[in-house]
């Protein structure tokens, strides 16, 4: 018998896992499956970029699936993941698995982890994709003094969530979506040598923006999140729709944003 997702011998696989990787819309499954969707647009090759996802479907919400670091984010399989019990504590490392089903190397959790982090205990975001979409590298080169990209009469800004800050429970949610002619604000943070070292200001970023679901990273990418990986996926998709569209708006001379 082999797992559903993959052709390895369910034998190989500890008990524990086999369930999990037989439930197709497990985060550890849909992580392999959206990196694959994600290569193809090229937003996370060379072995760039990630995806993780909170288990909010799970009895534990608080258990967050991470890929590990530096590896081919499109050949991930689903027992490779690292399973942060949030905010900080690794629960489960693809070390722990049977040398016949991982590599040789020994797994370190993606670089992107401490940011992941801060979407989830700042925004109790459901799941945070990372890509480095080269239009929204692009946006930043060409805003190369600005720190915010703004865009607004387009009606692609209606697939993004209107958010605000709730008093009473201290908590930014989602209200309803934009419209299209709205103003859509996304900051751009600076980039650093180390991607962990981006996090304090992308924690400041966050926290300076309530109404935005992304950070841009100026010459590296952005950061998106979402109340699910559903959610988040479609956010990411209007998002880098809108940095094209503004990356051939600069580049023709029209403002992104009509007054
Ligand atoms: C060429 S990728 C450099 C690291 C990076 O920016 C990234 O997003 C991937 O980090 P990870 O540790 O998840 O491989
Ligand atoms: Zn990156």
């Amino acid at each position: 018998m082999a797992c559903s997702c993959n052709n390895k011998p369910s034998s190989l696989v500890p008990a524990e896992l086999q369930q999990e990787l037989s439930d197709p819309n497990h985060p550890a499954n849909l992580i392999c499956e959206l990196c694959r969707l994600f290569y193809d647009l090229n937003w996370v090759t060379g072995t760039g970029g990630g995806i993780s996802i909170r288990d909010v479907e799970g009895p534990n919400p608080n258990l967050v699936y991470i890929a590990p670091s530096g590896v081919q984010k499109e050949r991930i399989q689903p027992w490779e993941m690292f399973v942060v019990d949030l905010p900080d504590t690794i629960v489960r490392t693809p070390n722990e698995c049977p040398k016949e089903l991982t590599k040789s190397y020994k797994y370190k959790p993606s670089a992107c982890t401490p940011l992941f982090v801060s979407c989830y205990t700042l925004r109790d975001a459901g799941a945070c994709i990372h890509t480095h979409s080269q239009n929204a590298v692009m946006i930043t080169i060409l805003l190369e003094h600005e720190k915010e990209f703004v865009i607004n009469h387009v009606e692609q800004i209606k697939a993004l969530p209107r958010l605000e800050y709730n008093e009473s429970t201290k908590k930014v949610e989602k209200v309803g979506s934009m419209e299209n002619y709205e103003k859509l604000v996304i900051p751009i943070i600076e980039n650093t040598p180390h991607e962990e070292d981006l996090t304090e200001t992308l924690e400041e970023a966050i926290r300076n923006y309530p109404g935005t679901s992304a950070v841009l990273v100026r010459r590296h990418g952005i950061y998106v999140w979402g109340e699910t990986i559903w959610k988040a996926k479609v956010y990411n998709e209007a998002l880098d729709y809108l940095l094209e569209l503004a990356v051939k708006m600069k580049l023709a001379g029209i403002s992104t944003v009509r007054e």
